[in-house]
């Protein structure tokens, strides 16, 4: 066979990382490349993917595999490489659980229920090692480390802080030092391939426009590494605000300390930094996708409630999913944590949340997690195999390929509770955006405040335990520390990231798809609104029938609520002031006056 044409990139790349073994046999590389391309490519009659194919044998650390998105990575890994050689999970044990009863949990949970299909024996490719990041060493076992020395090929560090309220010298130990230390250990790694580092789109939300390179800080890493050691509580907390400067926390500003340290270690490793925006939940995987874009946006929403009104109430919505009525082309977005948006949608959609600070026209960078980490995967397998002369940075944004503003969103969360009410809501969901802060402030003490106050009141004078003020509290300083992201825009290049999309094959695009232009919003915001339904707040979609009146009882009282505190005002005021009487017979006499000749016109037309 004889070839013509150079073969595509992704190609000419997968044949030069595998050709070593085609050379051996002594034939022409390039028949025997076409002829090892074939093979891999057909197997079982089906193309495959060659990330897939790359991950195959592999021993992969995770740091972080517990968190959000380290689940959805070590799911995508399991299921579209089961032929990996082990995944190394890096974990503390957490609320009285051990490291195996941890990682039994979360296996034997939904997310991995496509896993169990195609890599039966998962539980045998996992390896939790005991690490606690939070400590200088990692405290990590001799016999481990040695193990992890000598067997890791491949490393993706996901672990960090993500709260926004972290004291910095914690932040600096986790999103730091542990970092350095973990690249120290690469660093001693003989067959380590790649490093992937997880850092964020905000390291750097002081600029407006950020590029895909590491932006330096003004006291290098290893300084403020250093004073944490011997600088005491007091001292560090007040010069915090002082080092995160125009950055609104330590996690950002730990996150860009995190981005220079893989820097400075970049000379001696193969490193990529990944820079998700504010990930949320899934869109596409684990569970079915949804077949509805465009015009028919919502359909998969409505056949889900149609056919749940449909089934008997006794149904879960496990037992709907299991009978196949969830599985008609409905895709649930899947999401674990109150990150985020999330938490926030909650409030919103019981109705807590009835006022944001926010500029409706600044891009909500949103990415789902899934894109996240097709994009990590596919990075993983670009790095290892192209080795890239410097290290690279991939910027997994939304706003610049298929933007969508809060105000959008906004309206469309708030048009999803409609079809996806919430149990026991507190009061009608009614959300709003306010731009001014005097009017923002106003809002929050009529409708956050007044009513929190007034129910906890009647839940004291009928014997039960008060506990609005103190979720109001709650929901005050989450707000507080997430409208600085719904007050300001970024914009963010992605040339690496669209790079990267035209090196991947057509089936790699397929399989590890990362292009956000084909997200419809409409869609994917139904479906986050129905995971958080089903997956955080763990309700039975067959209560919504019931939600749904509930929320016309709320709105029932709403109206009446409102009409009555009318009356008794206008009451009082028409009482006490001839003004307000003579407005009064004003507007009876001009109403009157149009309907006679509303009523006059109409009999002369007939
Ligand atoms: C053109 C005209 C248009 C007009 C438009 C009109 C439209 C009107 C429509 C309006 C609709 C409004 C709809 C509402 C939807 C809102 C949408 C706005 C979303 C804004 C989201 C912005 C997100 C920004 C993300 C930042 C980007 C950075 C991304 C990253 O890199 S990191 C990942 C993000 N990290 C985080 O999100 C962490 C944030 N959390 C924290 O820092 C902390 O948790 C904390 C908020 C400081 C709270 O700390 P605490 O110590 O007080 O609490 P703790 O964490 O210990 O938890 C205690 C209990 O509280 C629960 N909880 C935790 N977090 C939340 C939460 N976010 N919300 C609610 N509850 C939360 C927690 O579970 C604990 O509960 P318990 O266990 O039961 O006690
Ligand atoms: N979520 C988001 O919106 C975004 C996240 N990112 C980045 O993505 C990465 C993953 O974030 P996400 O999954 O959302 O975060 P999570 O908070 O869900 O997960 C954090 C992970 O780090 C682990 N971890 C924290 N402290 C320690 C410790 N002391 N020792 C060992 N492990 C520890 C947690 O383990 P444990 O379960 O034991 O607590 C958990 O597995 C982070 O690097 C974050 O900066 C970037 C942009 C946006």
């Amino acid at each position: 066979m004889r070839l013509t044409q150079p073969l595509p990139s992704f190609l000419a790349s997968s044949l030069a990382h595998e050709q070593p073994q085609c050379l051996l046999r002594g034939t022409s590389p390039v028949a025997s490349g076409m002829n090892f391309f074939l093979e891999l490519w057909k197997t079982k009659g089906r193309i495959m993917s060659m990330i897939a194919a790359y991950y195959k044998n592999k021993s992969i650390l995770i740091t972080g595999a517990t968190g959000f998105m380290g689940k959805v990575l070590m799911e995508k890994l399991l299921r579209t490489s089961p032929d990996l050689k082990v995944i190394y999970i890096l974990m503390r044990p957490k609320a009285g659980q051990t490291l195996p009863q941890r990682m039994l949990q979360i296996l034997s949970s939904k997310l991995f229920e496509k896993v169990k299909e195609v890599c039966p024996n998962m539980h045998e490719k996992i390896r939790p090692i005991y690490a606690d990041l939070g400590q200088s060493d990692l405290a990590i076992s001799k016999e481990d480390m040695q193990e992890l020395l000598s067997c890791t090929n491949i490393i993706f560090h996901c672990a960090a802080t993500v709260r926004f309220d972290e004291p910095l010298r914690h932040a600096v130990q986790l999103n730091v030092t542990a970092t350095q230390q973990l690249l120290l250990m690469a660093s001693q790694m003989p067959k380590l391939e790649v490093f992937v580092h997880i850092s964020t789109a905000f390291s750097n939300c002081n600029l407006k426009h950020i590029d895909e390179v590491i932006y330096p800080c003004q006291v290098e890493p290893k300084k403020i590494i250093d004073s944490m050691q011997w600088l005491d509580d007091a001292i560090v907390d007040e010069i915090t605000p002082k080092l995160i400067g125009d950055r609104p926390n330590t996690y950002t500003y730990t996150k860009a300390l995190g981005e220079v340290v893989v820097q400075q270690e970049s000379e001696n490793l193969n490193i990529a930094i990944i820079r998700p925006s504010i990930v949320g939940a899934t869109w596409q995987e684990p569970f079915p996708v949804s077949p509805a874009p465009g015009p028919q946006a919502g359909l998969h929403v409505d056949l889900l409630l149609a056919q749940t009104s449909s089934c008997p109430s006794s149904f879960s919505s496990h037992e709907m999913l299991d009978k196949g009525v969830l599985l008609a082309g409905v895709s649930l977005g899947w999401v674990d944590n109150l990150n985020g948006p999330s938490g926030l949608i909650i409030a919103a959609g019981k109705g807590l949340l009835r006022s944001v600070k926010a500029a409706p026209m600044a891009v909500a960078d949103l990415i789902p997690v899934d894109t996240v980490v097709n994009l990590t995967l596919a990075v993983g397998w670009y790095t290892a195999v192209h080795r890239p002369q410097s290290t690279l940075i991939y910027h997994c944004t939304s706003g610049n390929l298929n933007p969508c503003n809060w105000g959008k969103m906004g309206l469309q969360i708030m048009a999803s509770f409609e079809k996806i009410p919430y149990e026991k809501p507190f009061r009608r969901p009614n959300a709003d955006f306010t731009t001014n802060t005097f009017t923002n402030q106003y809002w929050k003490a009529v409708s956050h405040w007044a009513p929190a106050i007034m129910y906890d009141l009647y839940l004291q004078l009928t014997g039960r335990k008060p506990r609005f003020t103190k979720l109001m509290n709650r929901l005050s300083k989450t707000l507080s520390m997430l409208e600085y992201f719904v007050n300001h825009s970024w914009e963010w290049s992605t040339s690496n990231t669209d790079m990267l999309m035209l090196e991947l094959s057509p089936e790699d695009q397929r399989v590890f798809n990362f292009d956000i232009r084909q997200l419809n919003w409409l869609d994917y915001i139904e479906n986050y609104v129905l995971g958080i339904k089903k997956y955080l707040l763990k309700e039975d979609m067959s209560g919504i029938p019931k939600a749904r009146q509930q929320l016309k009882k709320l709105r029932n009282i709403h109206y009446f609520f409102n009409t009555a505190l009318f009356l008794i005002t206008w009451r009082l005021l028409i009482a006490r002031s001839q003004m307000a009487r003579n407005v009064w017979l004003f507007i009876v006499s001009f109403c009157y006056k149009f309907l006679s000749y509303f009523r006059a016109s109409s009999t002369l037309k007939a």
